[in-house]
């Protein structure tokens, strides 16, 4: 029988984080930090490097200090419990493995640092290496496995202590990208088949997208915006998050009389097209993916834009232009190759365009965008 049959209820606990400010020496890296997390969710914490998503992830497995606000756990305050006590487990980058060990000393170090019985110790040893498929290879040293054996190691060895919540820590990183796209599945699939709760670090947006129920993108500490992968991918809440998940075009726009216009291009605010609430007449901007543009007009309403080809590159199944629209660039993907100096009209449906208030880069943050 396997530690899932054994189970009559998800393990996962709720966590819920309130005003936490975070930091080392003077300065605060995390400030005023709100998030609750529902038992057995996954979340990803997505961001720029020195964000410190690896600060909240050391805060909540109890290795950095909680300067203010509260770390919670089904409503128990943990914010001073000791890191053994937190019913928390961490997979660093790193794996943090012991290279002179087996892998089945490995996968037993928490349970024998916690003094479980040995027969306890090899039988849930056992079920782990066969959990991640590693039974064959329990007698071999750390030293002489594969990275994806190595992670499978130490994903087995946190879920060995049988924890209510995952920590994970760029799991993958260390990964060659097949492999990572394999253990991106196993591990999705292995949380929600124990309930657990878990929290990713990765600063990959792909990672984030295919694995998290809700994706948490920070900026500078703060919360840019929470939402399921659809919301942060279709409605970014600002620039910061619509460049974060690949929405690399920007041009200036005007908000006149109910219509938005982009050069001499004008199209109605209404239907499709989504604004952030609040937004003011003036000056906008308006942002949209390389991939969303069309060169022939499509069934909806769009936004038409004449340019010129600059440049072009083969992206495998399309090919990427860089053109320009006045005096912006922009950039267009295509079934076909446009060649440099060529006169192109562009498309872009309402239904993918994204509308901000022009320059709104920290005034936006956090903000709902429609
Ligand atoms: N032990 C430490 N002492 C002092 N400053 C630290 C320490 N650890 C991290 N920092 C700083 O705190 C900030 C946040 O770091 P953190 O590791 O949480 O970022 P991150 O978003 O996880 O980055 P990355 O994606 O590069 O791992 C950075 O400016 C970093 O230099």
């Amino acid at each position: 029988m396997t530690l899932v049959e054994h189970r009559t209820s998800p393990l996962g606990r709720s966590i819920s984080l309130a005003g936490l400010h975070l930091g080392y020496d003077g300065a605060d890296v995390i400030t005023d930090l709100s998030l609750d997390v529902a038992a057995g969710e996954f979340i990803a914490l997505l961001g720029e490097s020195g964000c410190g998503k690896t600060t909240i992830l050391r805060a909540l497995a109890g290795f950095v200090p909680v300067r203010a606000g509260g770390i919670a756990v089904d409503g128990v305050d943990m914010s001073q419990t000791a890191p053994e006590a937190r019913g928390m487990a961490m997979m660093f980058q790193s794996y943090a493995l012991w290279p002179h060990m087996t892998v089945a000393q490995n996968i037993g170090y928490g349970l024998k640092l916690r003094r479980h019985p040995r027969d306890v110790i090899r039988a849930r040893v056992a079920e782990m290496a066969a959990m991640v498929g590693l039974e064959d290879l329990t007698g071999r040293r750390v030293s002489d496995l594969s990275g994806g054996q190595r992670q499978r190691v130490a994903l087995a060895r946190a879920l060995a202590i049988d924890p209510p919540v995952l920590l994970l820590d760029e799991p993958l990183s260390n990964l060659d990208a097949g492999i990572r796209a394999s253990m991106r599945h196993e591990i999705r699939a292995l949380q929600q088949r124990l309930g657990l709760t878990t929290i990713l670090v990765t600063h990959d947006r792909e990672e984030a997208m295919s694995m998290a129920d809700r994706i948490v993108i920070l900026q500078e500490g703060r919360i840019a915006q929470a939402g399921r992968p659809e919301e942060v991918w279709h409605r970014p809440a600002s620039p910061y998050v619509a460049r974060f998940m690949g929405v690399d075009n920007r041009l200036a726009a005007r908000l006149e009389g109910g219509l938005l216009c982009v050069g001499p291009a004008a199209l109605s605010l209404t239907g499709a097209l989504h604004a952030p609430q609040g937004l003011a007449e003036g000056a906008a901007e308006v942002m949209f993916r390389a991939e969303t543009v069309r060169l022939e007009p499509p069934p909806g309403p769009s936004l038409s834009l004449a340019g010129e080809v600059l440049s072009h590159s083969y992206l495998g199944s399309v090919y990427r232009h860089e053109v320009a629209i006045g005096a912006d660039r922009i950039m267009v993907d295509a079934p076909t190759r446009h060649g440099t100096g060529a006169r192109v009209d562009l498309h872009v449906p309402a239904t993918a365009l994204c509308l901000f208030p022009a320059r709104s880069e920290s005034a936006a943050t956090g903000q709902e965008a429609a």
